[in-house]
């Protein structure tokens, strides 16, 4: 088969990567022609060090050899999904969309399927998510990841298609729990981070993981998603795998935060953004999730790390 891979950055060149060599024509799509036309020479990725593009991977900057393929990555970043597709909703119609984001947009308060099935509601629209760092995929370490997609039947051809023998793909009909657990866990891993840049501990870490995740719940069943999902790869899997990883940039931003380390302002940091949506979307709903609520306001400057600490220690006591 024949795939494209919209966004040439780390993670949409390694799932290339993974697909080229599972034997897949693969097409990687970036913005940038100079760029492309480099990787095309020199097959190395700019934002992924030490890994090689195989020879059946065609790097383009060309958007009209994208659209001659029916199934189609987008590893672009959340935010950077909607106006990418309402541009090109006309050329996307009735093409398998597969997002490879996770976030949930500002504008709109919706996850990347939802976003797809919005704007071209004429495509298969599905996302691969869950925990899974770009360089382990590209130096085919054993991942495994979930595929979203509302039609199961649709959702198991994807899947034996997306599968490789490095890279594991389960299937879940719940789209909008997959979406929330994508999105979700970056925030988590950015509180995280936090804690562990001003110095709070593991166990701090591990009372913010553990009440991470119960907002994370809290959202799934006001929207209808359905808890075993959280509980798995795109939920407590990725949440796992971003809070105690410094290969996480989310996690990296949040020891930023904590004044621990510097940070590249241009990294992708999906949490950032998730954080306000989410803190945005549970006011809609009149939720209350206090960790994402402090760090929206870590982000824009309206508490620093101790007034955090303060705001998520003095609340009411309760059950579990
Ligand atoms: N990296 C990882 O380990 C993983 C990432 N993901 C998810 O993958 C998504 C992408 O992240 P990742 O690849 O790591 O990010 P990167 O920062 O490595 O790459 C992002 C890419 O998107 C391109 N891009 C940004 N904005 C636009 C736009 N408006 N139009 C076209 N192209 C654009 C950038 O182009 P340019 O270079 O020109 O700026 C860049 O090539 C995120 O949602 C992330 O959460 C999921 C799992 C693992
Ligand atoms: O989503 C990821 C791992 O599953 C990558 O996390 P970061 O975006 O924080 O690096």
């Amino acid at each position: 088969m024949s795939i494209a891979v919209i966004g040439a950055g780390a993670f949409g060149a390694a799932l290339a990567i993974t697909w080229a060599e599972a034997g897949h024509d693969v097409t990687l799509w970036g913005r940038n022609a100079d760029t492309m036309s480099t990787m095309q020479k020199t097959r190395e990725i700019p934002r992924l060090s030490d890994a090689v593009l195989p020879q059946n991977i065609t790097c383009s900057a060309s958007l009209d050899t994208v659209f001659a393929h029916d199934i189609i990555a987008l590893a672009l970043p959340a935010q950077a999904m909607r106006p990418f597709l309402e541009t090109h909703k006309n050329a996307l119609t009735g093409k398998s969309l597969i997002a490879c984001c996770k976030g949930i947009d500002l504008t709109t308060m919706t996850g990347p399927v939802t976003t797809i099935r919005q704007i071209v509601p004429s495509a298969n629209a599905a996302m691969l998510t869950g925990p899974s760092f770009a360089a382990d995929i590209a130096n085919g370490l054993p991942t495994a990841l979930t595929l979203a997609t509302p039609d199961d039947t649709i959702g198991a051809n994807l899947q034996s298609l997306l599968a490789t023998p490095t890279l594991r793909v389960y299937r879940t009909t719940d789209t909008i729990g997959a979406e929330l657990g994508g999105a979700l866990k970056n925030v988590m891993a950015i509180a995280c981070g936090v804690a562990i840049g001003a110095g709070l501990g593991d166990s701090a870490r591990a009372a913010l993981m553990t009440r991470g995740f119960s907002e994370m719940l809290t959202l799934a069943d006001r929207l209808g998603a359905d808890r075993a999902t959280l509980g798995g790869l795109s939920g407590f899997g990725d949440l796992v795998l971003t809070c105690t990883s410094t290969q996480s940039r989310n996690f990296r931003f949040g020891q930023s935060l904590a004044g621990a380390t510097d940070f590249d302002k241009t990294t992708t940091v999906e949490g950032a953004a998730t954080a306000k949506s989410v803190t945005k979307l549970a006011k809609t709903l009149d939720l209350d999730l206090p960790i994402c609520t402090v760090v929206a306001d870590l982000i824009d400057e309206k508490t620093d790390v101790s007034g955090a600490l303060e705001a998520l220690m003095a609340r009411p006591l309760k059950e579990e």
